[in-house]
C-alpha cells in the first residue's frame, strides 16, 4: 500500500547546530508512530518539515507518493487543508465559539460544513453533553478532545500531534491519547505523535531523536 507519509534522508540544522540527519520513515493509513526525544531535540522541527511548513535542507517528504519540495505554497496550503490535521500542546480553540462551532471551523474554511460529522466526532470523544459550551467552561482534557475532533473533522490522511497531552494530568493525558489513537485508526488516518513522555506511548513504534 502507498504510504500516506514518507520521509527520506531528512536533515535539519539551525545555524551550526545539527538537529538530525538521515531520518527516513514511512507511515501507512491507520498506522501510528511516536516521535520521541527530550526537549530541544527537534521534534517540533521535524513535524513542521513533514507538514511542509519549513524550507527543506536535506532529504525529501512525500505525501501519498508526491514530493512536496518545490510545490507552490498556495497549492500546498490547499492540499494541507484536507491532507493534514494538527493537534498542538495548546488547544488553540476560539474562545467565543462553542465546542461544536470550534469543530466546524475547518469546515467553514474548506466549504464543507457538516454538522452531523461534528456531532459524531464530539460523541465519539465523549463530549455530546458539552457541545454547546464555550471553551472556558471545559476542563483541560475536554478542550484537548475538542481540538482532536477539530483536527479530524475534514478526514485528514495524516494527523500530526505535537505534545498533545503535555498540559494535562496523567489520567486525562492517557484518556485523550487513547481516544486520539483509536479515532485515527478507525478513520484510517496516519498518526505521527511527538512527545518527551515515553511511558505515555508504550507499545507504539517509535522514532528517537
Ligand atoms: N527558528 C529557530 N532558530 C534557531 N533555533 C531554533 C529555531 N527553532 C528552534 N530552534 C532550536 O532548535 C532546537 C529544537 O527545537 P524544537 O522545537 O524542534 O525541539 P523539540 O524537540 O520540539 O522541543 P520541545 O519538546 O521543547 O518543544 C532547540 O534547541 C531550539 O532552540
Amino acid at each position: 500500500m502507498r504510504p500516506v507519509l514518507e520521509a527520506r534522508g531528512l536533515g535539519y540544522s539551525y545555524g551550526n547546530g545539527l538537529l538530525f540527519r538521515g531520518l527516513s520513515f514511512a507511515l501507512g493509513p491507520g498506522e501510528a508512530l511516536a516521535l520521541l526525544g527530550p526537549s530541544g531535540s527537534g521534534k517540533t522541527t521535524l513535524l513542521h518539515l513533514v507538514a511542509g511548513l519549513l524550507p527543506f535542507q536535506e532529504g525529501e517528504v512525500y505525501w501519498e507518493g508526491e514530493a512536496i519540495r518545490g510545490v507552490p505554497e498556495a497549492r500546498l496550503a490547499r492540499r494541507r487543508l484536507s491532507f493534514l490535521g494538527l493537534v498542538f500542546q495548546h488547544h488553540f480553540l476560539l474562545p467565543e465559539l462553542t465546542a461544536l462551532e470550534n469543530v466546524l471551523v475547518p469546515g467553514y474554511l474548506a466549504g464543507r460544513v457538516d454538522r452531523g460529522r461534528a456531532w459524531a466526532l464530539l460523541e465519539a470523544l465523549g463530549l455530546k453533553e458539552k457541545a454547546h459550551l464555550l471553551p472556558q467552561r471545559l476542563s483541560g482534557g475536554e478542550r484537548q478532545r475538542v481540538a482532536v475532533a477539530r483536527a479530524l473533522y475534514l478526514r485528514p490522511r495524516l494527523l500530526l500531534a505535537d505534545e498533545p497531552t503535555a498540559s494535562l494530568d496523567r489520567r486525562q493525558a492517557r484518556e485523550v491519547l487513547a481516544l486520539l489513537r483509536a479515532l485515527a485508526r478507525e478513520e484510517g488516518a496516519a498518526l505521527l505523535l511527538a512527545t518527551h513522555d515515553e511511558a505515555l506511548v508504550e507499545g507504539l513504534p517509535a522514532l528517537r531523536l
